[in-house]
């Protein structure tokens, strides 16, 4: 399933917060938001998950969602949003059970995701017991488990250490390569975008419009560590940012 975002534009009282954003999110592909502080990033992956109507034109979904599908739209937060008194197999199960799949199916599910992100040997641990990046695996487990159609994630590294963010990169370029998922994925870190999208949306400064759209060819398994290229596209990334995220900064410390 693909997702149109359509001449997209948005207030909240008197503060314009989007202006005429059109974008289209291609299935099997990875669609990276950046852009300055309070530009309007989690408000549009907002619009696009369904969780809020903008004010102004529509968000289209084109075509079907997966086999299996539970939940087409399906969030990954920063901070992980798992429940504390169940285990790493619970908090899976939970999403299933919400669906009323119990038993042989939801073991069979459970056991497919924990594998592909890896923490089959976790699945009776306490979130407590984790590491930040492997609770963050774990809410990724998670929101697989419903065969989401669109993955909308919300900085999902940010509340991680760089090693550790470097490790969830690698596992979510090894997860994707395997089997290709699609994402709307918003982030402050010019990094993870190059890493991670095959497409980037460069959002200028509050109101949001749209100031660049740059696709990133290279599959995401031949993008290493400090590649040359991709540097190079991160430093064009920041060259587009850089004068519009110190003038939001400041913004902010005004207020
Ligand atoms: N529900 C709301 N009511 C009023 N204002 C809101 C609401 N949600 C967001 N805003 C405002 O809209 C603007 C855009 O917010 P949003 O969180 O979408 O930006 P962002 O680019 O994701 O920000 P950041 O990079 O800091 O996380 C901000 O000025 C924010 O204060």
């Amino acid at each position: 399933m693909d997702i149109r975002l359509e001449a997209i534009s948005h207030r909240y009282g008197d503060t314009e917060v989007l202006r005429d954003i059109t974008l289209d999110i291609p299935s099997g592909k990875i669609v990276c938001l950046v852009g300055p502080s309070g530009c309007g990033k989690s408000t549009l992956l907002r619009f696009a998950g369904g969780l809020e109507r903008p004010l102004a034109g529509r968000v289209l979904q084109i075509g079907d969602v997966p086999d299996g599908c539970l939940n087409p739209l399906t969030y990954v937060f920063q901070d992980f949003a798992l429940l504390p008194w169940r285990t790493v197999r619970g908090n899976i199960s939970l999403v299933l059970e919400d669906h009323g799949i119990r038993g042989a199916r939801a073991e069979a599910i459970i056991a497919d995701v924990l594998a592909r992100t890896k923490l089959t040997d976790f699945a009776r641990a306490l979130p407590k017991q984790l590491s930040g990046g492997m609770k963050q695996r774990v809410a990724i487990a998670r929101a697989l488990a419903v065969s989401p159609a669109v993955m909308l994630m919300d900085e999902p590294l940010s509340a991680l250490d760089s090693q550790t963010r470097e490790l969830l990169m690698d596992d979510l370029v090894s997860l994707w390569t395997r089997t290709p998922f699609t994402a709307v994925y918003v982030t402050h870190n010019l990094n993870e975008a190059v890493r991670l999208g095959h497409r980037v949306v460069v959002l200028s400064r509050r109101p949001g419009t749209i100031r660049e759209v740059v696709e990133i060819g290279r599959p995401l398994s031949e993008r290493g560590y400090a590649d040359p290229d991709l540097e190079r596209t991160q430093k064009h990334l920041w060259d587009l940012m850089r004068e519009e995220a110190r003038a939001a900064d400041e913004e902010l410390i005004d207020v």
